[in-house]
């Protein structure tokens, strides 16, 4: 219930506040929640076929059927260095190590194309608030600025 006597009208916004609705829209926030939910892939059993490139010793036909390998660790390193401006193009090479291995597994009963399938269903779980987080960060940021202009 209401807490009696209590009316917003008069309340002053804060001026510098960029928080909205309790979440704090931080346009870089994403670097490091991408940053933590890869750690928690990589801690996973399931992640351990994807943490390193493919070895085409082992699997000399892979390159025949996949244009551009993917791996978490390569993903990583791609994030360490800053190389990702947006948590998009983070998820899109996430979404390649996925693709890649329903792309080249014989078969969908094939024990590392059903790790990809657990691994996946937990990152699309976790990546969605991190990505429309950022989205509500940048539109509030260009919101603000809009009015500088
Ligand atoms: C400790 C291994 C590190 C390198 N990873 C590796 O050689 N892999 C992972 C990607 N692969 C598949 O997704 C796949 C689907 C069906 C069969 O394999 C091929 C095998």
């Amino acid at each position: 219930s209401d807490t009696p006597g209590t009316s917003t009208g008069h309340r002053q916004r804060a001026q510098s506040s960029s928080k909205k609705r309790g979440v704090a829209l931080d346009v870089n926030a994403w670097r490091g929640q991408c940053r933590e939910l890869l750690r928690r892939m990589l801690e996973s059993a399931d992640s351990e076929p994807f943490r390193q490139p493919v070895d085409l010793f082992a699997y000399p036909d892979y390159r025949d059927i996949i244009d551009t390998p993917m791996d978490l660790g390569t993903v990583s390193e791609t994030l360490a260095v800053g190389n990702y401006e947006n948590p998009v193009e983070f998820a899109k090479d996430v979404r390649l190590i996925f693709s890649n291995s329903k792309a080249y597994t014989p078969n969908k009963k094939s024990r590392i194309y059903s790790m990809t399938l657990s691994l996946s269903a937990f990152f699309e779980t976790q990546v969605l608030p991190i990505i429309s987080d950022f989205k509500s960060a940048l539109r509030n940021q260009r919101r603000s600025r809009q009015h500088l202009s």
